[in-house]
């Protein structure tokens, strides 16, 4: 079977809007010269259809820039401030954009835009608009305020098909209301709260961290951290625990018993989904940073393709399982075939995907879903768990206190309860800030669907104007970490801030300039179930060890911070001791 690729495809359709102007161009002149007799040669037809495309582009770039200032002007608005690039369609801000991925400490391609022009920019990249904003209240009327008239937009859903599918978490309009209604009775507080699960997973956390305590060898936390959130969600979720925490953990690179940046070093199932599903969020993500032209770096096929095959494999038996699963209770019950219940209720040894199987037995609706709600619940909080531990173990004063509390509220081996974790204000306050400096989606993007217009972040100055069909990205890291709304010392861990003064200061009367789980309709699933879960492994392993540090020598050479992030002083990328990446989430490049 001929697949076409994303890059031929894109250039098929791309060829005959580039062929399409200079035809119908070309056609109509020989057309007038043969009606008027007026003799035209062939090679000036030639030109004429050749030249033709790029100046009906230029006419359309022109008029809707031009459409653009009226309509702004109509509205008493002005345009979002332009980045001017050296080079045409701000190819070198798309190359800054692009390299900073690469090696860069996230979110600086952004920063020095913002840094030079203000907290919205528009970076107009190829003469399309790519505007990014860290203000809240911008970020508000996208989330909640203005939510109907935002979406997440065409080139978001095709950019992620090829991996989400058309989940929750990758659909628009009424396909996410019906994801949305169909998972949401799923995270009821009763479901969530039911640690049994999270203590089975943690007690082998513990095991495997002292076994190699004992031998004096550092552990990868991050490591550890995605497999203790892939059996908890495989069980909690689908019911079947994958246990890759039986596998065989990695070595510390300087002890090389067994080479660490081969991050995938057993043949192991679910260390083959897990290294298979992150390299095509890697994908993905990067599509999106490319911005339209990403297909032209597919053009020898999907850069997707391969590492989906062994997702698809590893969720295809789950679904199917399921599947069969409601097949033979709907037998056993009399119902024949598979009947699509609309039965919103979630009896209490139902998994998510026995739910879902209610509402339909398409395998291809149940991967995606499947798939969406593992990128949603075990990468985040797997990344939320080892900065929480990477704070600790950088800040023994934090790691001291936090460890009292621990002792004092749930003592040093009660399993805590739901309300335990309530009434642990400061193990609260660590979470919060962890997610405040690494909130694990730190940029996202959503659509305009109508013109509108957005308040100046400059009082002084006119509103702003957003064209509809605009790509309007933002980044909650770097709106966590503003000066101006947090504080001078906005890049310093200090959880405090969520107990002391600054709370009233600058928290409660600017709630949107805190969000790392979203807000708004489409406002994280999983808030309380992560909360809950982080704080279970937070609290059983503070109930075990005395003090934890962080092994720089353990991490691989090409995975250490950039020397020169040093240079800049007092600011968290010139203190970070780990190289955080971004692909979808945010992680730890190379492990921590
Ligand atoms: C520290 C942990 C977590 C963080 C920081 C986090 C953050 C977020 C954010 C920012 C979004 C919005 C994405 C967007 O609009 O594009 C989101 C959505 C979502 N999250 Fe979480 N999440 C976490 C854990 C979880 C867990 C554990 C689950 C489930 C088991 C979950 C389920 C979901 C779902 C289903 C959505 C999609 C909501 C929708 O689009 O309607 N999340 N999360």
């Amino acid at each position: 079977m001929t697949v076409i690729t994303p890059g031929i495809d894109f250039l098929l359709r791309g060829g005959f809007s580039y062929i399409f102007p200079s035809v119908v161009f070309a056609i109509a002149l020989s057309h007038i010269s043969h009606s008027n007799n007026i003799p035209i040669p062939t090679v000036a037809l030639v030109l004429i259809g050749l030249f033709a495309t790029p100046a009906y582009a230029f006419v359309r770039v022109y008029t809707s820039e031009w459409k653009a200032r009226c309509e702004a002007r109509r509205l008493g608005a002005r345009l979002i401030p332009r980045v001017k690039g050296a080079s045409v369609g701000n190819l070198d801000v798309l190359r800054k954009l692009m390299r900073n991925s690469e090696n860069g400490y996230p979110g600086d391609g952004s920063a020095s835009f913002i840094k030079e022009y203000g907290p919205i920019v528009d970076l107009h990249i190829l003469w399309d608009y790519a505007v990014v904003t860290v203000c809240p209240e911008h970020i508000k009327a996208m989330l909640a305020k203005d939510f109907n008239n935002f979406e997440k937009g065409k080139d978001f859903r095709t950019n992620m098909n090829s991996v989400l599918g058309t989940g929750v978490f990758n659909s628009d309009g009424d396909m996410w209301k019906f994801h949305r209604s169909m998972t949401r009775p799923f995270f009821s507080r009763d479901r969530i709260s039911h640690f049994d699960l999270f203590d089975r997973h943690a007690e082998i956390v513990i095991q495997k961290m002292r076994e190699r305590s004992r031998q004096g060898l550092a552990i990868d936390f991050q490591d550890l951290m995605g497999r203790f959130t892939l059996d908890s969600a495989t069980e909690f979720l689908f019911g079947s625990c994958v246990h890759s925490l039986n596998g065989r953990l990695p070595y510390p690179y300087d002890k090389q018993l067994l080479h660490y940046s081969d991050s995938h070093p057993s043949e192991e199932v679910a260390e083959k989904f897990a290294h298979a599903f992150l390299e095509a969020q890697r994908i993905i993500s990067s599509r999106e940073q490319l911005g339209w032209v990403w297909p032209l770096t597919e053009i020898w096929g999907d850069k997707t393709k391969e590492h989906m095959k062994v997702v698809d494999a590893f969720v295809a038996l789950i679904v199917k399982d399921a599947v069969e699963k409601k097949r033979l209770a709907d037998e056993e019950k009399g119902i024949i075939g598979v009947a699509n219940q609309q039965n919103d209720e979630v009896t209490d040894d139902e998994t998510l995907l026995d739910h879902l199987v209610k509402f339909t037995s398409d395998p291809v609706v149940l991967r995606g879903e499947v798939l969406n709600i593992m990128i949603a619940g075990r990468d985040t909080t797997a990344a939320t768990l080892t900065a929480i531990l990477y704070f600790l173990s950088t800040h023994p004063a934090v790691f001291a206190r936090l460890r009292n509390e621990v002792i004092e509220k749930v003592g040093t081996s009660r399993r805590p309860t739901f309300e335990n974790i309530r009434e642990m204000k400061f193990l609260r306050a660590v979470i919060n800030e962890t997610l405040r400096l690494y909130p694990i989606v730190p940029f996202n993007v959503r659509t305009s669907i109508q013109p509108t217009v957005w308040t100046s972040p400059d009082p002084n100055e006119k509103p702003l104007y957003i064209p509809a069909k605009t790509k309007l990205s933002y980044s909650v890291m770097l709106m966590h970490r503003r000066k101006d709304l947090w504080g001078q010392d906005a890049e310093e861990f200090d959880p405090d801030r969520f107990l002391d003064a600054r709370l009233n200061k600058y928290l409660i009367p600017n709630s949107f300039a805190f969000l790392p789980f979203n807000a708004g309709p489409r406002i994280c699933l999983g808030q309380q179930f992560a909360y809950n879960e982080m704080s279970f492994m937070v609290i059983r392993l503070l109930q075990a060890f005395g003090s934890s540090t962080l092994d720089e020598d353990a991490q691989p050479p090409h995975t250490k911070p950039n020397p020169a992030w040093k240079n800049d002083v007092g600011t968290r990328k010139g203190m970070e001791k780990f190289f955080p990446k971004v692909s979808l989430t945010l992680y730890a490049h190379g492990g921590l």
